[in-house]
């Protein structure tokens, strides 16, 4: 299985073959003019970082973005490039201040000579054009900044068919694919704008370098800083993710200094950990994302499986004889015609999937429980026990989808962890692997809950004996 992920890298879905400092080091464009590696703080980087970054760390310094006073430089880490404490850093303490001039947003992109062109793009695609076009130009202001950017991530929107074959059957694949087409679907789309305004990208732009701009996005944009909703921040986005970190509140807009003689908004971090001088700074990339959403978004997961999840999709079928009244019920719930109930290992369930369940499954002489007054009283009714045969079929429903999903897996549990524990897997295996395993699991999981469930069909209280003890006309009355 292995040997699919040792593919040499032009096979992958790499685009752009920009940025070669990863492999190779870059030579300059003859029209720049060579900086000096002399100043203070390029001394301090390591020399084994590769010239682009090291240009680009002299970029920060002239511009201002950083200082002799900045306690994080860049540095070659596991994870490809990050930051890296100086000094010993206090917990809280600011580590950088990005000037609002240096971010890319919808805004900056506003004040260029795309941004007309751009003005009524969804903000990602705008982005992901002024990207394309600033790596093209030599005089771009963020030209450094573009020179460090990746040529791709492990993110499976890369992965080569070969590599999506190795997540097989996982949740992970079709949110992959559908992604996948509605890139593809913008760029059709985006590909008519460019084509009109062939001045202003007067290069091709192709589908894999429309991925790339995607991805980069994906991996390494900002949201809800502000009111900005999607930014790049040069520098800052060079920190990576750690599961030790667990808040999520590290960056900040705040007034500072902006240079010798300005004074701008800053996007600032703060460190969420204690560090010693030669340690990463290192940030939470978000508490609730699932595995998926990291391999996704990152290409990249976590071993803890506090991240493994599933999604169950179910439906209020429009063929049901009591569509509508199972909808507005749903409706005046929060929930609609289909519900999606993200579900964790380890985890309970998700508060409102038993009554959904039970409002999906509700027929028969069950169905009287929907003339209640109040569509809040039958959603009460829900969330206990309606009838032996409600409690009988949902558990069916359940473990029916469940035992459906764990037949479209290639493997077994037992075989991904056998391949866990003899490593040497390479990333993108590491990453199918460690998915696959953790959806089967969480798919046990449930199974496992709605079987104990029915193993106890005959000791749960129903509605009808509910109602008869409340009259009390049997047992005990309330
Ligand atoms: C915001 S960028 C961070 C800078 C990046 N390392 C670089 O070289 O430019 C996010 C990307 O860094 C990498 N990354 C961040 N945290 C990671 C982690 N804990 N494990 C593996 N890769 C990580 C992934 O490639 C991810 O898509």
């Amino acid at each position: 299985m292995a040997s699919v992920f040792s593919l040499p890298s032009s096979s992958f879905l790499c685009p752009l073959k920009i940025t070669k400092f990863r492999t190779k080091i870059q030579t300059l464009h003859s029209s720049q003019k060579p900086f000096l590696i002399n100043s203070l703080q390029l001394t301090e980087l390591d020399p084994k970082i590769p010239q682009p970054v090291q240009i680009f760390w002299k970029w920060l310094c002239d511009e201002g973005i950083v200082s002799v006073k900045t306690p994080v430089m860049p540095g070659v880490v596991p994870e490809g490039l990050g930051l890296v404490a100086k000094r010993d850093i206090a917990k809280g303490e600011t580590v950088l201040g990005v000037p609002r001039r240096f971010w890319i947003n919808t805004d900056t992109v506003a004040g260029t000579e795309i941004g007309n062109v751009c003005a009524g793009l969804e903000p990602w695609i705008s982005l992901a054009l002024f990207l394309l076009r600033e790596k093209r130009r030599d005089d771009s202001k963020w030209k450094y900044y573009m020179d460090v950017l990746p040529e791709c991530t492990d993110s499976t929107i890369y992965w080569s068919e070969e590599e999506l074959s190795e997540i097989q059957g996982t949740q992970l694949l079709s949110t992959t694919l559908s992604v996948k087409d509605y890139v593809k679907n913008e760029f059709q789309k985006v590909e008519e704008v460019i084509r009109r305004n062939k001045q202003l990208f007067p290069f091709p732009i192709t589908l894999d370098d429309f991925f790339w701009a995607f991805g980069m996005l994906r991996s390494r944009a900002f949201s809800r800083v502000g009111n900005q909703n999607l930014m790049l921040v040069p520098f800052a986005d060079l920190a990576n993710h750690s599961a030790k970190v667990t808040t999520e509140d590290h960056f900040h807009e705040v007034g500072g200094p902006a240079g010798l003689f300005s004074w701008d908004l800053l996007f600032s971090f703060q460190s969420p950990l204690k560090l010693k001088a030669g340690d990463q700074f290192l940030v939470q990339y978000g508490l609730k994302k699932s595995n998926a959403d990291m391999a996704l978004g990152y290409g990249f997961i976590e071993p803890s499986s506090a991240r493994d999840a599933f999604t169950l999709t179910l439906e209020i079928s429009q063929s049901d004889d009591f569509y509508g009244d199972k909808l507005d019920i749903a409706e005046s719930n929060g929930l609609g015609e289909t519900a999606y109930f993200d579900i964790k290992l380890g985890q309970s369930l998700p508060p409102a999937l038993i009554p959904y369940l039970r409002l999906v499954a509700l027929s028969g002489i069950d169905a009287f429980l929907l003339e209640s007054i109040s569509r809040n009283a039958v959603w009460d009714h829900l969330k206990l026990p309606v009838s032996r045969t409600n409690e009988e079929l949902i558990c069916k429903i359940v473990r029916d989808a469940c035992k459906s999903a764990v037949s479209g897996y290639h493997t077994t549990i037992e075989e991904d962890e056998k391949l866990m524990e003899e490593g040497n897997l390479s990333s993108r295996l590491h990453i199918a692997v460690g998915i696959r395993a953790g959806e089967k699991k969480v798919l046990q999981q449930i199974d496992d809950i709605f079987r104990e469930r029915e193993l106890k069909l005959d000791e749960l209280e129903y509605y009808q004996e509910r109602r008869l003890k409340d009259l009390g006309l049997v047992g005990e009355p309330k």
